[in-house]
């Protein structure tokens, strides 16, 4: 019958493999194939002839009977045509329902059901490759649209976790999962993770499980999951279906926990290797035991590349974002180091005891211990700080500097450890904390016993966990800094008398550094007097030589409650008197009565006796702050520090409580 001209030409070149085990059948499929155009492979007459022929030359089309010589149906060899999206048309006698469901379950093109006509056979075949070439073509669409939409995802500008949601949701008509991670695994700036996972709770719900929530699930501790994170093999995009899974999961503690937790049974894992730091992947898992096909493999292997360089551009200008917040924030500490000027570290003396605190400084400067500076207000202290990191490995990074006593209370923990935005009142903009900003460097925490007693858990931990959270943060980040800390009080006496933890006061006292009062070292006196009239002469630009023979004398009898500061200030308003370059003191040095002058030493609970010292030297100043004569001169402290002195103890300016 001449049916070939009722129906299309065939298109060129379309192999058809006969896949019967009737040699007489598969005789007449060829025969009327042949004389349509179209050229045959096989005929195969088991599954796994089948599969060998189809391996060695992809066919376009199968016919292909259900029952099959050999333990194999053709049932079986049509899930693998499906996998391999090669269309497929049934021909069979075997009509009985339970083979139909069967049959239906693997989406065939068409059956035919035998004895069949040549045209019957013809239609098929057109319709099947009809089909056929539609479906191709709506799901490469469906592809480019997929991407187009994963492409503008990851560029829109919002929150990270809304963009890994949107694009884990892109996903979920192309491949099945129950469980998906995505993100970036490691970030070296902020050394945090960013990746959240999603797992399903109902037909089309997902539960979000931010990382700190993953720990909590699964038991682990931030350390461990590094450790057995480190441990998953890099093994690019691949498939694990069932045993495959099961086996992966055994050499891969992390995987087992995973597949454990969520109760998975399948993983499809496509990594990025992107250029940036950090590897941003997408991990699938699923409850089926055979859901990921090589057609899902295929699809992510067309989307690789252009997700590789998407994402690539995401973290260049991630990474941009927050080295500029980084440096922001860096020059804003320098702006004000250099306002404060103490950027500089002339350590000036000869004296046993000083040269002693030298010796210490050469010991410990290079290895990583805390340091505890001690020592009565104005002996120096942050010079030795500064002495340390400058003699230690950390020298290139920064050494950040933080005054506990001039924070405000309500500002302190986000000054040391950060807020992210919104996360209270006011927090209008993240905020980089001083731990984070000193990450690889140092923290000075200069005057470490006004630190509230409700904080000092939080720095106890970034000392023994080494890692920080901010205000209003998703986890604790890592945090690799050296601490040095600078008191005047006495610690042990605030440790006894409770407002001293005495877990952190061990802590920090790992390597204690006791810097002597200047009126233990005299003998420095002369060198020291020389270095700051050479310093003010410098500033004044005034021609100054020296100091006179009684004023010295008279320096040598002083007490030096204030210390190296106090001297630094008296020499300077001799300086300004000074009419001749041998410079005298403007004033008589008189001891005054020892509790009035250690304010270590004061019996009157801390309080009291500090708002009564702070208020004594305003009402001698008239209240003024700063300058020559001012309280913070006369209290030996720095105008910022009396300041935040005042907010604290609620006196205000006018002198009311
Ligand atoms: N040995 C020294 N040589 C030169 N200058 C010094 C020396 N010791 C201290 N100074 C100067 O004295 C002033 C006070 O020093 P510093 O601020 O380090 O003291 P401190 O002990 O930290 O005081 P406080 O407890 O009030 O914070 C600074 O201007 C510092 O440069």
């Amino acid at each position: 019958m001449p049916t070939k001209a009722l129906l299309a030409p065939v298109p060129a070149q379309q192999t058809v493999l006969i896949v019967e085990d009737e040699f007489a059948v598969a005789n007449d499929l060829r025969l009327i194939l042949e004389r349509a155009g179209y050229r045959t492979s096989g005929p195969a007459y088991s599954v796994a002839e089948a599969l060998e022929i189809s391996q060695q030359h992809r066919p376009d089309l199968v016919l292909l009977d259900i029952h099959l010589q050999g333990p194999e149906t053709g049932i079986d060899f049509a899930r693998y045509l499906n996998t391999e999206q090669i269309p497929f048309v049934f021909v069979s006698a075997n009509t009985n329902t339970s083979v139909l469901d069967e049959v239906k379950d693997t989406q065939p093109y068409g059956f035919l059901v035998k004895p069949f006509r040549e045209k019957d056979v013809l239609v098929a075949l057109e319709i099947a490759y009809y089909r056929h070439a539609n479906r191709v073509e709506v799901r490469l669409r469906e592809e480019q649209n997929l991407q187009l939409k994963l492409l503008s995802t990851l560029t829109e500008v919002g929150e990270w976790e809304q963009c890994l949601q949107k694009v884990a949701r892109s996903f979920e008509p192309f491949i099945p999962f129950d469980y998906l991670v995505i993100g970036l695994e490691t970030d070296e700036i902020l050394n945090t993770f960013r990746s959240c996972s999603f797992f399903r709770i109902g037909t089309d719900e997902y539960q979000m499980i931010r990382p700190e929530n993953f720990l909590q699930m699964t038991g682990l501790t931030l350390e461990k999951y590094q450790r057995i994170r480190r441990q998953v093999p890099y093994n690019g995009l691949a498939a694990y279906n069932g045993t495959d899974f099961e086996l992966f999961c055994q050499q891969n503690p992390l995987l087992q926990l995973i597949a454990n937790t969520f109760r998975l049974q399948s993983h499809l894992m496509m990594p990025l290797k992107t250029a940036q730091n950090g590897g941003f992947f997408i991990a699938f898992y699923s409850r089926q035991p055979q859901p990921y096909q090589p057609q899902h493999v295929s699809l992510l292997q067309q989307l690789q590349p252009a997700l590789t360089v998407t994402v690539d551009r995401l973290l260049a200008f991630d990474k941009i974002e927050q080295l500029s917040e980084q440096l922001r924030q860096e020059n804003l500490y320098l702006a004000e180091e250099v306002k404060t000027g103490a950027n500089y570290e002339e350590i000036i003396g000869a004296s046993p005891t000083l040269l002693h605190v030298f010796k210490s400084i050469g010991q410990v400067a290079p290895t990583d211990y805390s340091v505890l500076v001690m020592g009565e207000t104005g002996t120096g202290k942050e010079l030795i700080a500064r002495a340390v990191h400058n003699r230690s490995g950390r020298k290139g990074k920064a050494l950040i500097k933080v005054n506990c006593a001039a924070l405000p209370p309500n500002l302190i923990e986000s000054e040391l450890f950060g807020h992210e935005k919104g996360s209270f009142t006011g927090a209008f903009e993240k905020r980089i904390g001083k731990f984070e900003l000193a990450h690889g460097g140092t923290i000075f925490l200069d005057e470490i016993g006004e630190l509230p007693l409700e904080l000092q858990p939080k720095l106890l931990r970034v000392l023994q966990e080494k890692e920080i959270e901010r205000i209003g943060g998703r986890g604790p980040i890592p945090c690799n800094v050296r601490i040095i800390a600078a008191t005047n009080r006495r610690l042990q006496e605030e440790v006894e008398a409770g407002r001293f933890r005495a877990d952190l006061y061990y802590r920090l006292n790992v390597f204690p550094i006791q810097l002597p009062p200047l009126r233990d070292r005299r003998e420095d006196l002369p060198l020291l007097t020389a270095h700051f009239l050479q310093k003010i002469a410098k500033n004044l630009g005034k021609q100054l030589t020296g100091i006179s023979e009684t004023s010295l004398q008279q320096m040598q009898a002083y007490h030096w409650p204030g210390n190296i500061r106090e001297l630094e200030h008296l020499l300077e308003r001799a300086a300004i008197m000074a009419t001749t370059p041998t410079v005298s003191l403007a004033e008589p040095l008189l001891a005054p009565p020892p509790a009035e002058t250690t304010p270590i030493l004061v019996a009157k609970p801390r309080e009291q006796a500090e708002r009564e010292n702070v208020l004594a030297a305003l009402r001698a100043t008239n209240y003024r702050i700063r300058g020559e004569n001012g309280a913070a001169v006369l209290l030996n402290v720095k105008p910022t520090t009396l300041e935040a002195q005042m907010v604290r103890l609620g006196i205000k300016r006018e002198g009311s409580l």
